[in-house]
């Protein structure tokens, strides 16, 4: 809606149809006049960026300072200097805006109107924030991919890793590699403990001798189990091979037998794999004569198997036997350094197999970093395959993500906590609760309050607080009556 002053709309100098159009068409407010601070005309983004729920025209400017709808006046300023003023100021919608009164004269000289523009600055806020943050994000990058050790990502070498924890950890691999000792590798479903496993396989001498074998304690039926690590003398039981059948272990003879998932392994076996390596020797299933075996140890689990003892689901004696070299792979969310390389790597691996070139837009990378992955490495590397191969353009953006990786961003966490339902077990850190119910207050006060004043005074804070923790925690705009949430 335009407001009009009857005097103004009488004007012969200019078509009241073509002004009223101009000044309708410009998206910034625009607030005019007299020279004594009376308003005779303003246009609808005025009212938009301002707020102000009441009538203005015909009203001196110096009346809505009376009543709080705006603190300070560009007009006045100018009717008081006769010159172009500008003031950054925050109105009841809560937008803050610049705003520039210019002073009107006419072809005698005489000062007789005052005109102001309004820009919101809101948007412009945005962009800037999203700039910086983009130019963070770049430099962030950059830094990445010039300390990053290409030497690392070629085929001979299938790891990548930059936190200094999997660092560490890759840098004590050739050591391990040389000695026999058992290692036992502890992380969670998809941190690459696989990989890992078969690179201590790579970097010890048993790589010339021997094979990697890989058993997966977990997938084997129990009933099995025991036939296929031991093998078994032939017509040692129904359906069995005639002339028997060697086991997994002696397949991994002078080489490196890869145990995962050990903490399946049924308790009867684990007696047996005791005496495996206690003594170097093998027993096949219905077989009488020891087989002597020279295998390297590498078992993994995603369970806690101090408690598995605790609990007499797993030997105390095997455990100890096993954790002679413990290896602790961290969970891709607690080593975020890796996201970015591992994103690029595996881009670069997809692009070759299927012939494609595609790149992630800043943004897309950001919303892969801020993902907590609670399938790890093994999700990461399938979400990336899924993009390449589907992807309609060159670029990978925010909206090719799945949902639940585009959806989370940092205040989303924050939104997420429900604080007023604390599940009975959950800790929630401190910060994260504080900001957290600062949320639920300030939605709440603008659900119960139209403006922003009566909304800081609910919360007993002052307007420039309010909007700064609004600013903080994503609540990006409020309007006279609602909270718009980030999408
Ligand atoms: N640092 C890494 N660099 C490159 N690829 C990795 C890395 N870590 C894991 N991967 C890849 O992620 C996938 C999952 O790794 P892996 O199978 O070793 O995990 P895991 O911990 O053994 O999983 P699970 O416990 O389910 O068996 C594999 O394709 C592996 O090659």
């Amino acid at each position: 809606m335009l407001g009009w002053s009857r005097g103004y709309k009488e004007m012969s100098w200019c078509p009241e149809m073509t002004f009223r159009a101009m000044i309708s068409s410009i998206s910034d407010g625009i607030y005019i006049t007299d020279s004594n601070g009376y308003c005779i005309a303003h246009n609808e983004a005025f009212l938009r960026i301002t707020g102000i729920p009441i009538n203005v025209v015909d009203r001196n400017v110096s009346t809505l300072i009376d009543d709080n709808l705006i603190s300070e006046s560009a007009t006045l300023e100018v009717i008081r200097t006769r010159q172009r003023v500008s003031i950054i100021t925050v109105f009841p919608s809560g937008c803050e805006a610049l705003v520039t009164g210019n002073p009107v004269f006419d072809d005698a000289g005489n000062f007789f109107n005052v005109v102001c523009e309004v820009r919101d600055l809101s948007e412009l806020n945005s962009l800037k924030d999203d700039l910086k943050r983009s130019k963070q994000l770049n430099k962030q990058y950059r830094e990445i991919l010039v300390s990053y050790n290409p030497a690392l990502n070629n085929d001979e070498q299938k790891i990548t890793v930059r936190d200094p924890k999997m660092q560490s950890i890759l840098d004590e691999l050739p050591r391990i590699g040389d000695s026999d000792a058992t290692v036992l590798i502890y992380g969670e479903s998809g941190v690459g403990k696989g990989l890992i496993a078969s690179l201590l396989h790579e970097h010890s001498t048993r790589s010339t001798k021997g094979k990697f074998i890989k058993v997966d304690c977990s997938a084997i039926p129990s009933s099995l189990i025991e036939s296929e690590l031991f093998g078994y003398e032939g017509g040692s039981f129904t359906g069995a091979l005639r002339e028997g059948k060697a086991g997994l272990l002696d397949q991994g003879n002078h080489g490196t037998v890869f145990l995962d998932e050990i903490g399946e392994l049924p308790l009867l076996l684990q007696v047996k794999l005791l005496s495996v390596l206690q003594d170097h020797k093998i027993l096949r299933v219905g077989g009488t004569t020891p087989l002597s075996m020279d295998i390297r140890f590498v078992c993994a689990t995603n369970r806690n198997l101090e408690k598995m003892v605790e609990e007499g689901t797993f030997r105390k004696d095997l455990y100890y036997r096993l954790n002679v070299i413990p290896v602790a792979i961290p969970p891709l969310r607690e080593r975020k350094d890796d996201i970015f390389v591992l994103t690029i790597s595996f881009l670069n691996k997809f692009c070759q197999k299927y012939n494609r070139n595609v790149s992630f837009v800043p943004e897309a990378m950001d919303c892969l970093y801020e993902y907590s992955w609670p399938g790890n490495v093994r999700e990461l590397e399938n979400i990336v395959e899924r993009l390449v191969v589907l992807g309609q353009s060159s670029l990978i953006k925010k909206i090719d993500l799945p949902e639940k990786i585009r959806r989370v961003s940092p205040t989303m966490v924050l939104a997420d906590i429900d604080i007023l339902h604390p599940n009975e077990q959950e800790i929630i850190p401190l910060k994260a609760a504080v900001a957290a119910t600062e949320r639920q207050l300030i939605v709440q006060a603008f659900q119960q309050n139209d403006h922003l004043g009566p909304a800081a005074q609910a919360l007993g804070i002052d307007i420039s607080t309010l909007l700064r923790k609004c600013k903080k925690l994503g609540i990006k705009r409020v309007a006279t009556s609602t909270v718009e949430m980030p999408v």
